[in-house]
């Protein structure tokens, strides 16, 4: 369980995150939708203990992660592909993890397994792909066989087999009783990933609910995020015609 109790973070005069209270639940995933700046990242941040709010809290199963013992068995975490060290395979990476997070060695070959890397374990992270790079982030997030799930935008820029291993990762990780918060500003496919929805707007709650509510009211839900969202974009284009 994820609970964001009056979740406020300012910049300078603009409020990134506006008093965000929610709950989100174990044993399903939940996607965290919202437009461009709509204040995804810097929530997770917070989560994460990455940022510190101005207001409020964000707990992990009733505790703020500052104050996690191993935080790595707690809580995995998936928010920049990129982030490895270049000359490091991905078997050392995780070795290297591992050992400082109190998690035995042999996890480090069932991630591997898990994420389809075995094979390319001894290779240097800098070679790897984008598509790569990803399955090795959420190896490092799975390393601790944590309960709770976050992943900011974690289908960018990968190809549509990518994106559909991720979706059904996500989905069975959920089925297994954890709790999985997905950042994306991509309606359609966190329609096909999600059984509930976290909206928000400018930094605020728009909407908490399921994928069915949500389009029920709507032709599409692509249709019902406009109608949820509009207004909350500093940004407009025009129509091509
Ligand atoms: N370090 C920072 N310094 C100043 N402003 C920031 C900082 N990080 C985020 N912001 C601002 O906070 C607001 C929310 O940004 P955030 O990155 O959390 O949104 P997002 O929903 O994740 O966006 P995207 O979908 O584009 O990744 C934006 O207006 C952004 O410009």
């Amino acid at each position: 369980m994820i609970e964001l109790r009056e979740l406020t973070k300012r910049y300078g005069d603009r409020v990134a995150v506006d008093g965000l209270s929610v709950r989100v639940k174990p044993g399903v995933v939940t996607g965290f939708l919202g437009p461009n700046g709509s204040g995804k990242s810097t929530t997770m941040r917070m989560i994460l203990g990455l940022d510190a709010p101005d207001h409020g809290e964000a707990l992990i199963g009733g505790v703020r992660y500052p104050d996690l013992s191993w935080p790595l068995k707690t809580v995995g975490a998936l928010l920049d592909a990129g982030a490895f060290h270049p000359g490091r395979s991905a078997r050392a990476h995780l070795t290297a993890l591992a050992a400082s997070n109190d998690i035995p060695g042999s996890r480090v070959e069932q991630v591997l397994r898990i994420v389809g890397l075995s094979d390319a374990a001894t290779r240097r992270a800098g070679t790897y792909s984008l598509g790569m790079r990803q399955r090795l982030g959420v190896a490092v997030a799975l390393l601790g066989d944590p309960g709770v799930l976050l992943l900011d935008e974690p289908v960018n820029g990968l190809d549509p087999e990518g994106i559909r291993w991720i979706r059904d990762l996500l989905r069975a990780l959920a089925a297994e009783g954890r709790t999985v918060f997905v950042s994306s500003h991509l309606i359609a496919e966190m329609a096909l990933t999600a059984d509930r929805l976290v909206v928000i707007g400018r930094g605020r709650l728009l909407a908490e609910t399921t994928v069915a509510e949500l389009a029920a009211g709507d032709d599409s839900l692509e249709d019902a995020f406009f109608r949820l969202t509009s207004g909350t974009t500093d940004y407009r284009g025009v129509g091509a015609s």
